[in-house]
């Protein structure tokens, strides 16, 4: 079932495009505020965030140098009205004017005159106050931007230093606010303010891989967004309370029977992976078909797997699974059959083809395909709509959406940060997992995860997105901020299970001082998102 809740609750994370957030603004200044005054709150947000930065960095704010780059529209106007927050704080002041003139909101907040970068006396002036910088706010330009970062805001943002502290306004310049696609030169943030409502950009790679820490301020237009976000984000404790839990009267058939296919003379390994996975997540039951000699292997590792077909709830069809006719032939029934299927490696191309030529007796809802960007290229030139690895990177919403709609299935593109697109277009981004987590056999782990959600009844979306979560959290835990290998996340996940399930019975009886998802943050907000 799908679920309404609020825009910027704990649970998930809600975003728009840049047509329902200008809508949402303009609706806003009709009646309830006047340009001014959400620029006033959108720029103290925009201050506190960047003294919380510099106090964590420094000690202090009083006597550190911020650079504001600051473009013609609201989004320099933001940065300006903040750097005389910042000024208020004993910090040290530079604005420079990317564009040649400020907005006039800016100006009359801020009376420090900006420098104009246009003239070449300015932007030489302007390149060595970047350079010497504690901090570069990015004002450039917000969910207005179009094309590439002309000059001189290119030259500047080039001019960034590496290890520079960097704060974008709204969203990192240089990104497309709706694709997540980047431009050559863009701002690569430690943290991005955003107000009102998440962007796209803000959860959808490559973009959501240059933002950096998101903080969110609100300032009031979020009851004017009275629809779901296209694209979502689920925090923990939105992946807690939709986790299946066993009741009392709850058996092993009841909790879930599920079928796997997979495994072959080349890769043995990935069967084992993904029964672990799925019994570490919580499946009742597997039945598994394959090779003899893989079964023998599962048996020896997991000797809780049934080794015969039978009654299933899902499938899980083609980890490590190459050239195998028999295997075929099952892939193919299990396909035939109507039952929720996740459908990984070897039988992601059969299932793309059947589906593409009407054969959709699962509807796409139900069937969630795992590729990684090679395997997504593979599916689209099975549909004939060729594109290289590097065209799905630039903009892999919209290349796995194209398989998601002509084929009617859910995709989950597996990437640092992996996103699950359903036929219609909605999405969740989760980008839980750390990098050590990209490791042979990792996806195999991922798909035993996602059968054993599949097969307690959730739809694809959410089995994706509480999947690549729980992925996630276990790999890092794995990990400990070193190397890891696959069959550790399947060790792990229990763990990273509990861990969840105890953020839900805190969610019965409240704690306080509980925070949200991880890595988001809230300032110089009032009042909540619409519950
Ligand atoms: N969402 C919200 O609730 C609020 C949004 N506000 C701010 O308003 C911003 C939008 O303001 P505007 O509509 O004035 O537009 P922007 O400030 O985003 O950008 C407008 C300027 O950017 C320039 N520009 C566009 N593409 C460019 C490129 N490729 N290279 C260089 N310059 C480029 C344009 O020429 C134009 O002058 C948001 O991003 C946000 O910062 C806040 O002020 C108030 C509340
Ligand atoms: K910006």
């Amino acid at each position: 079932m799908w679920h309404r809740v609020a825009v910027t609750s704990g649970n998930v994370i809600h975003a728009y495009s840049s047509v329902q957030v200008q809508s949402a603004v303009a609706g806003a200044l009709g009646v309830a505020c006047s340009d001014d005054e959400l620029i006033r709150k959108a720029a103290f947000g925009l201050a506190q965030a960047c003294l919380t930065e510099l106090r964590d960095t420094f000690g202090s704010a009083h006597g550190c140098t911020v650079v504001l780059l600051v473009g013609t529209g609201k989004n320099g106007a933001d940065a300006m009205v903040a750097g005389k927050h910042l000024r208020e704080r004993g910090v040290a002041v530079h604005a420079i004017a990317t564009g040649g003139h400020v907005d006039v909101i800016g100006t009359r907040h801020l009376d420090v005159p900006a420098i104009d970068a246009t003239d070449t006396a300015g932007l030489i002036q302007a390149l060595d106050l970047i350079a010497r910088a504690d901090m570069v706010v990015d004002g450039i330009v917000g969910d207005a931007m179009v094309g590439d970062l002309r000059a001189p805001a290119s030259d500047l943002v080039e001019a960034i230093p590496d290890g520079a502290m960097v704060v974008a306004v709204d969203v990192p310049s240089g990104v497309d606010p709706d694709s997540g696609a980047i431009g050559g030169i863009h701002v690569r943030a430690d943290v991005t303010v955003t107000f009102g409502a998440y962007k796209r950009c803000l959860l959808l790679p490559p973009a959501a891989e240059v933002v950096g820490r998101l903080v969110f301020v609100d300032v009031g237009i979020t009851p004017r967004l009275d629809v779901e976000g296209q694209v979502q984000r689920l925090s923990s404790v939105g992946v807690a309370e939709r986790w299946p839990v066993p009741g009392p009267g709850d058996h092993k058939y009841s909790r879930g029977l599920l079928g796997i296919v997979a495994g072959s003379e080349r890769y043995p390994g990935a069967a084992v992976l993904a029964c672990l996975g799925a019994f570490g997540t919580g499946v009742g039951i597997v039945r598994y078909t394959g090779p003899r000699h893989v079964g023998d292997l599962i048996l020896e590792h997991v000797p809780e797997a049934e080794r015969f077909p039978g009654k299933v709830d899902t499938y899980l069809l083609g980890s490590g699974v190459l050239d195998d006719p028999d295997q075929e032939r099952a892939i193919d029934e299990a396909l035939a059959t109507g039952l929720p299927c996740v459908v990984d490696a070897g039988a992601i191309e059969t299932c793309v083809r059947r589906r593409a030529a009407g054969d959709r007796p699962t509807p796409g809802d139900r069937i969630l395909l795992t590729p990684h960007v090679g395997e997504l290229a593979r599916s689209l030139a099975a549909l004939g709509r060729e594109a290289t690895t590097a065209d799905i990177l630039h903009r892999p919403y919209e290349h796995a959406l194209r398989v998601a709609e002509a084929a009617e299935v859910t995709v989950l593109l597996k990437g640092s940060t992996t996103i699950v697109v359903g036929p219609d277009g909605r999405a969740f981004s989760q980008d839980e997992g750390p990098a050590w987590l990209a490791t042979a056999g990792s996806g195999d782990v991922l798909a035993g995860i996602a059968g054993a959600l599949s097969s307690a009844g959730l739809s694809a979306l959410e089995v994706g997105a509480m999947a690549a979560f729980v992925h996630g959290r276990a790999a890092a835990m794995a990990a400990d901020d070193g190397p890891l290998r696959a069959s550790k996340i399947a060790e792990h996940a229990p763990g990273a299970v509990r861990e969840l399930l105890a953020e839900r019975t805190a969610l019965v009886r409240p704690r306080a001082g509980r925070r949200g998802g991880r890595g988001l943050a809230r300032a110089g907000g009032r009042g909540r998102g619409r519950e």
